[in-house]
């Protein structure tokens, strides 16, 4: 059976992630694959309804942290398993590394409080004990936080996220650095700022270096 692929779209609110994830879907699709595109948080009833709180409820970190990692968890067993296990290509709009930018780096919280959730919420059946369910491939799309706001203001109603000052994006996206400088191989830095038939050449680029699409 061929062997499910898990890969991951990562950056801040505006960064243009979504944008390409649908594209990355179709291009696998045409290549005989089957694909299960999901988001975090969320991808799951009970993860939804969890993303409604975490993106519309005041809440102090720790909880926000919490809430991340629980819609992770049912996401993990419900979603995400079971597809890799069908040896389907799952592309995932954020996943953990969004957890240590945004909650790590934005909110300023606890990094290794966050670890040890990773370990508790990423440990699977289907991987040896002390080995974690990690995308195999992380698109990190780097865009300032000031060319984001522009690409979302009047957009449509900023969540609790999206309404946070340019700092605040400034402290995310030195997250996602900390993240990929401790697992340079998983990560794809791509270029948000680019015309986007730039930027999609960027992420075919990356899957087609690993060997994944021709
Ligand atoms: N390369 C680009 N150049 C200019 N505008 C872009 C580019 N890519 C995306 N956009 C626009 O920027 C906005 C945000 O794009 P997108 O929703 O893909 O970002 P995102 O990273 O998924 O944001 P969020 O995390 O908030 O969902 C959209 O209006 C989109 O059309
Ligand atoms: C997984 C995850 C997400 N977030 C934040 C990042 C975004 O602002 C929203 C999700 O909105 P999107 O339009 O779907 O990108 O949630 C977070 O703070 N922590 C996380 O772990």
């Amino acid at each position: 059976m061929t062997a499910g692929l898990f890969i991951s779209f990562e950056g801040i609110d505006g960064a243009g992630k979504s944008t390409h994830v649908e594209a990355l879907a179709q291009a696998f699709r045409d290549a005989g694959r089957s694909v299960t595109l999901t988001r975090e948080p969320g991808g799951t009833p009970l993860a939804e309804q969890l993303r409604v709180l975490a993106l519309n409820t005041a809440m102090d970190p720790l909880t926000e942290a919490l809430l991340m990692f629980a819609a992770r968890r049912d996401h993990l067993q419900q979603v995400i398993e079971p597809a890799l296990a069908r040896g389907e290509v799952v592309l995932c709009d954020r996943f953990t590394d969004a957890t240590f930018a945004y909650q790590g780096g934005g909110r300023g919280f606890d990094l290794a409080v966050l670890a040890q959730l990773e370990r508790w919420v990423q440990a699977v059946d289907a991987l040896p004990a002390g080995q974690l369910r990690q995308p195999q491939l992380t698109m990190w799309f780097e865009l300032s936080p000031e060319a984001a706001a522009q690409r979302l203001a009047g957009a449509r109603a900023p969540d609790r996220f999206e309404s946070q000052p340019v700092e605040f994006f400034r402290k995310v996206a030195d997250g996602y650095a900390r993240r990929a400088a401790g697992d340079p191989g998983r990560f794809a830095r791509i270029d948000g700022s680019l015309p986007r038939e730039q930027v999609w050449q960027q992420v075919l680029d990356a899957v087609r270096r690993k060997g994944w699409l021709a």
